[in-house]
């Protein structure tokens, strides 16, 4: 078989976009890239409540392929395995085609595509010139994908920030679609908005680019879902394929659960049942994933956010474990205290009325806020200005319960007026 054999052979086997959507059952749930958080242990667990599509955390391009370590540290023999870890696309930073070629070639084989990251604002990656620092060199950005797309086995992708401008932020997108990328990943906020100034998610601009670009494109909105129902919510309003989430997911893994939208069991699983499961699941792995190991601590912070304000005890305990330590410490000190504590809770009398999720009024960025019991996983919000997003929430109940009882007295006036101009109308006719 000659060279041009093997290259026309390799591009009529390589899926385009739209097949390959078609091929892992077209997901719509999608755990985000997330370093050192979206690791095996947490895919699986997510899949198992509603997610159908994941992306690893994003490695370092360069590093993956030239240390050992480091490799080894980021993917194991499971990551990826057929049985228990797909569909999945592994995500690499890079701003060198041929690192990115060579460190994508070592997963092809047990990924579904490769994803470029163009989104990350943090300060390592302006230093380390990678993810949403590229948004000003469209050429290197294009040669990157380019090069993934003419030489890898499998499809690359891509994630990409917004930038102020609709116009420019589309021209952006095309380019990266004509560089060969097959799904397209919009997270809706521009580079500067990471932190404090994280702010809301601007899906006018998501919805700009998907509605001006060509139909087949596969599409993947992220950026403002907090709670199971915003996922249709965005489906519809944005008319992507699928929705990603990453905060949303981490603080409550529930959130891709929406074909049991009426279940809290499985849409805010309880803190107790949730960090069981998860604790398994690492422990089943840990032999040889050790990327599962190291994130523990920060997932059950994470899963346990609104319950460790009420148990402190637990709090310091878990501050004091870490990765090294034998699952036995960390199975005494914080998974069986909180399985004992929620456990209590259920013997209350009025639990029945004390477990319910109260959900607000609508809100300006199209959802509303839910207050959800802290024995159960729930959204986290940022501070914004000092003030924490929780307090926000309650601020946010609190008018509305305010707004509501205006409302109230307004319709009881307007009955009483009506009433009495009925009455008023009988006894005119009456005189008649
Ligand atoms: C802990 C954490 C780690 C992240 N790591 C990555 C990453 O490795 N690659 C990436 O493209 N984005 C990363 N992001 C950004 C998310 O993938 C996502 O684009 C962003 O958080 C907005 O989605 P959300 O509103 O659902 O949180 C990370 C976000 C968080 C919270």
């Amino acid at each position: 078989m000659s060279n041009a054999d093997v290259n026309t052979t390799t591009k009529v086997f390589k899926m385009k976009g739209r097949e390959l959507f078609n091929h892992i059952n077209k997901p719509t749930k999608i755990v985000a890239p997330m370093v050192d958080q979206s690791e095996l242990a947490w895919r699986i667990l997510s899949r198992r409540y509603g997610a159908t599509l994941a992306y690893t955390p994003m490695f370092h391009a360069k590093l993956f392929a030239t240390s050992e370590k480091y490799g080894k540290d980021m993917w194991s023999e499971y990551d990826g395995d057929k049985d228990i870890d797909r569909p999945l696309v592994v995500q690499f930073c890079a701003n060198d085609p041929d690192y990115l070629l060579q460190a994508a070639k070592l997963v092809q084989d047990k990924c579904d595509a490769v994803d470029l990251n163009l989104g990350c604002p943090q300060g390592i990656a302006k230093k380390g010139h990678y993810g949403s620092f590229l948004m000003e060199e469209w050429d290197l950005i294009h040669s990157l994908i380019k090069k993934l797309h003419d030489n890898l086995n499998i499809p690359v992708t891509a994630k990409i920030r917004i930038y102020e401008d609709k116009e420019k932020s589309l021209e952006y997108a095309k380019m990266v679609l004509d560089a060969g990328a097959q799904f397209l990943t919009v997270h809706g906020r521009i580079r500067d908005q990471k932190g404090q100034k994280t702010g809301l998610a601007n899906w006018d601009t998501i919805k700009y680019i998907r509605d001006n670009l060509p139909k087949e494109t596969v599409f993947f909105a992220n950026g403002n879902i907090l709670y199971p129902e915003d996922i249709a919510r965005g489906m519809n309003e944005l008319h992507c394929d699928a929705i990603m989430s990453a905060e949303g997911n981490l603080y409550n893994p529930g959130i891709f659960n929406t074909d049991f939208i009426n279940d809290k069991d499985k849409i805010f699983p309880r803190v107790d049942k949730i960090i069981r499961e998860y604790f398994e699941i690492v422990k089943k792995y840990s032999d040889k994933s050790n990327a599962s190991k190291i994130a523990m601590k920060s997932h059950f912070f994470k899963i346990l956010r609104p319950f460790l304000g009420n148990h402190t005890d637990i709090r310091s305990k878990l501050a004091s474990l870490n990765a090294k330590m034998p699952f036995d410490r960390w199975e005494n000190d914080v998974v069986k205290p909180v399985e004992d504590i929620v456990e209590e809770i259920f013997k209350q009398e009025d639990i029945k009325e004390k477990d319910v999720i109260i959900v607000g009024e609508k809100q300006m960025w199209g959802g509303s806020y839910r207050t959800v019991p802290y024995w159960r996983c729930q959204p986290y919000f940022r501070p914004v200005n000092g003030v924490t997003g929780d307090k926000r929430v309650i601020e946010s109940l609190k008018q509305n319960v305010e707004v509501e009882r205006v409302k109230r007295e307004n319709e009881i006036e307007s009955l009483k007026r009506k009433s009495d101009e009925l009455v008023k109308n009988e006894t005119k006719q009456v005189k008649v």
